[in-house]
């Protein structure tokens, strides 16, 4: 049996995506509970898993050195990189979504918008035929329209209690996103067969928690 490599992303998907692997049958070691490696190798399964930064996970797999991958529909559209989508896992669902302050107008010339998906950002703006200078963060990017950086931000919602805190609205909604699971398209390849077989174990664990 082929060794597989996976890149999974530390941080509010690692747990979901555990579970997920759990209920598919893989037996995984205590380290994947309460740890600070970086690779857990589970021998007994053939698998070896990489703990990566969300943003970065398309990154070991389009390069090959992670078979297989787990990351957010956001981190694709942002990447673009060279990868297949083979599952929609369903899990740590949220969208993309355009929003500021209420009841406020974005500039007429060069309105600033605030985002850490600069490619998402400028790519929705091109498509509404709008003009924007994007302002990349790294994080809490709600701050921005409120202490007059930009006129709006482009962020992930999920339940929405950030934006409401801050005193921000919604706008616009981009896009639905859920993580996904994502492969090499070489690694497919050559090994198809044991990728296959994980990906009919995770499809089975989907299709019962969801009524298709
Ligand atoms: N509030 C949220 N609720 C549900 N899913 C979310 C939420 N925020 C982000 N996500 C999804 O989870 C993924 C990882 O988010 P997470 O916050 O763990 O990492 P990150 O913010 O990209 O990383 P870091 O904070 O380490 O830079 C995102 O790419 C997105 O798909
Ligand atoms: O709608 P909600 O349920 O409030 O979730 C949305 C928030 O979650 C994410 O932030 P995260 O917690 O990852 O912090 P960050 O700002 O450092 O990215 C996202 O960037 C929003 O700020």
């Amino acid at each position: 049996m082929k060794e597989l490599t996976i890149a999974m992303p530390k941080g509010r998907i690692f747990e979901e995506a555990v579970v997920m692997l759990k209920r598919a049958g893989y037996k995984l070691p205590p380290e994947f509970d309460d740890s600070r490696k970086l690779i857990i190798d589970v021998p007994e399964e053939k698998l070896r898993f990489i703990l990566a930064k969300p943003m970065d996970v398309p990154t070991y797999v389009e390069h090959g050195v992670a078979d297989l991958g787990i990351a957010g529909k956001d981190v694709m559209l942002e990447e673009e990189r060279d990868v297949y989508e083979l599952l929609d896992l369903e899990i740590s669902r949220c969208y993309l979504a355009v929003a500021g302050l209420p009841n406020t107008t974005m500039n007429e010339v060069a309105p600033k918008i605030a985002t850490k998906y600069p490619n998402v950002a400028s790519s929705y703006f091109r498509e509404q035929g709008e003009q924007v200078e994007i302002i990349k963060l790294n994080g809490s990017i709600e701050i921005a329209p409120i202490i007059g950086l930009t006129d709006r931000i482009v962020d992930i919602v999920s339940t929405g209690r950030t934006l409401k805190e801050n005193g921000l609205v919604e706008y616009e909604h981009i896009v639905d996103i859920t993580s996904r699971l994502i492969v090499n398209p070489v690694s497919y390849r050559i090994k198809h067969q044991r990728i296959q077989e994980m990906v009919d174990r995770l499809d089975e664990v989907i299709s019962k928690e969801t009524i298709r």
